[in-house]
């Protein structure tokens, strides 16, 4: 049998400068296949009632997925694997995504002070009509946070485009006194899992071609 030709790069249908960066930290060379202004990227992260938020998180990111894909063929791309995810915090079977305001984020942030949360992140990767989906759960401990801690955060902006508004590679990390999981996953991109499904895809790990 031939083998296969590894793939030069990967897309990252990702607008999160994080699953970049830490994509980056693979030494995968990608490049950003973005939405275009008439794509509704908020509207796949809708909730359905009842869903437990690990089934919600791997939902959203198939639909990434397939929205991705849609995009490759209608600009006419050339075609190569395409990398994506989805990050959510769950409290039991209450999610938090990412904060609509400034009181939305002082709400999630009351809810998670002094407890265990999950941080759940899907990761998914395409190439052709094959598909590979990894799912990574983290606990995450925050500490007590006084009203004056909360309200100082919330105004250093760091909540926003933050799922559970909060941000562990932040200035949230000085509330954070222990996880248990995946520190890439809780940033937004499990990097084990991911290069995993990359191998998996045919992409080389390590060794980014030139340009
Ligand atoms: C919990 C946590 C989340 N996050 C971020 C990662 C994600 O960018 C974001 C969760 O939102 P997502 O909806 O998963 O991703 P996104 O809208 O930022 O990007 P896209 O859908 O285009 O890929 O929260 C952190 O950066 N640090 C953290 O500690």
């Amino acid at each position: 049998m031939a083998r296969r030709e590894p793939a030069a790069f990967v897309y990252l249908a990702s607008q999160s400068p994080r699953r970049a960066e830490l994509l980056r930290q693979l030494g995968v060379a990608h490049r950003p296949l973005l939405p275009e202004p008439h794509e509704d990227a908020e509207a796949l992260e809708h909730e359905i009632v009842g869903e437990r938020p690990d089934a919600y998180v791997e939902r959203v990111t198939r639909a990434k997925l397939a929205a991705a894909h849609r995009r490759l063929r209608r600009i006419g791309a050339p075609p190569a694997p395409i990398v994506c995810a989805d990050t959510t915090v769950a409290l039991g079977r209450r999610i938090f995504g990412k904060p609509a305001d400034a009181d939305d984020a002082a709400r999630t942030l009351r809810a998670l002070a002094g407890r265990t949360h999950r941080v759940i992140t899907a990761v998914a990767i395409g190439a052709g009509r094959r598909e590979w989906v990894a799912v990574s759960v983290s606990k995450v401990h925050v500490v007590e946070m006084t009203d004056a801690d909360i309200a100082g955060y919330i105004a250093s902006g760091e909540p926003f485009g933050k799922a559970g508004a909060y941000a562990i590679q932040g200035a949230a990390a000085a509330w954070i006194d222990r996880i248990d999981g995946s520190y890439t996953g809780i940033m937004g991109l499990p990097l084990y899992e991911t290069a995993q499904l990359l191998r998996a895809a045919g992409v080389a790990i390590g060794s980014p071609a030139p340009g």
